[in-house]
């Protein structure tokens, strides 16, 4: 729940302004710097390296003014700053939604993937603008960089759906994505091991 919570819901207009990645009027935003990604890449040592080497903004997200509420439809706009820490693509920290709850993600700016894990599979979806990601209730995800401009995209989600971050800690999210080590623009996949 956030402080908006309480705001009279009336119709709303916002305004994206597609070079900044902001929206008019805005409501709670958030940054996650590498700290925040504590036990999520599998190069531990590489991540604390990252933090102690300046801490840097991994991802930023900016939300409307809609409430994180029963029957309303917030929505977001995550931006990933490009980057790897031991080789993997910089990342959201993923959840699950707790009631499970589906979710759509529209690609705006730069180049991404939609990484869903049920449990037992794994679903990829290359992002680039224009495309919709759809989450299905019960899928985990994760926003990943695969390019080397920030990525962008808007999120839109049940107000009750909820982030639980606990579940990708324990469970994964399947597979881990790695830069190219080739030249080509395509993204390596290994197995997920907590280490
Ligand atoms: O919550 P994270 O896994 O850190 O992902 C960052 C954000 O991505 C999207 O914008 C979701 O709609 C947000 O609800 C989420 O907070
Ligand atoms: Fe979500």
């Amino acid at each position: 729940m956030n402080t908006f919570a309480s705001l009279p819901l009336s119709p709303l207009s916002i305004r994206f302004d597609q070079e900044e990645l902001t929206l008019d009027p805005e409501g709670p935003t958030l940054t996650r710097r590498m700290s925040d990604l504590e036990g999520l890449f599998a190069d531990h040592q590489a991540w604390r390296k990252t933090v102690a080497d300046g801490d840097p903004v991994v991802y930023s997200v900016v939300s409307s003014p809609v409430p994180e509420a029963d029957r309303e439809l917030p929505q977001s706009i995550t931006t990933i700053q490009p980057g790897t820490t031991g080789g993997e693509l910089w990342m959201t920290k993923g959840h699950q939604h707790p009631n499970h709850q589906g979710e759509i993600y529209l690609a705006l700016k730069g180049r991404g993937g939609l990484l869903m894990f049920d449990g037992e599979k794994t679903e990829w979806i290359d992002m680039t603008p224009g495309v919709i990601g759809y989450i299905p209730p019960g899928w985990a995800h994760r926003s990943i960089n695969t390019g080397d401009e920030p990525y962008a995209f808007l999120a839109v989600y049940p107000g009750g759906a909820g982030h639980d971050y606990g579940w990708v800690l324990e469970n994964g999210m399947g597979k881990r994505a790695y830069a190219p080590t080739d030249g080509s623009d395509d993204v390596t996949f290994t197995e997920y091991f907590s280490g």
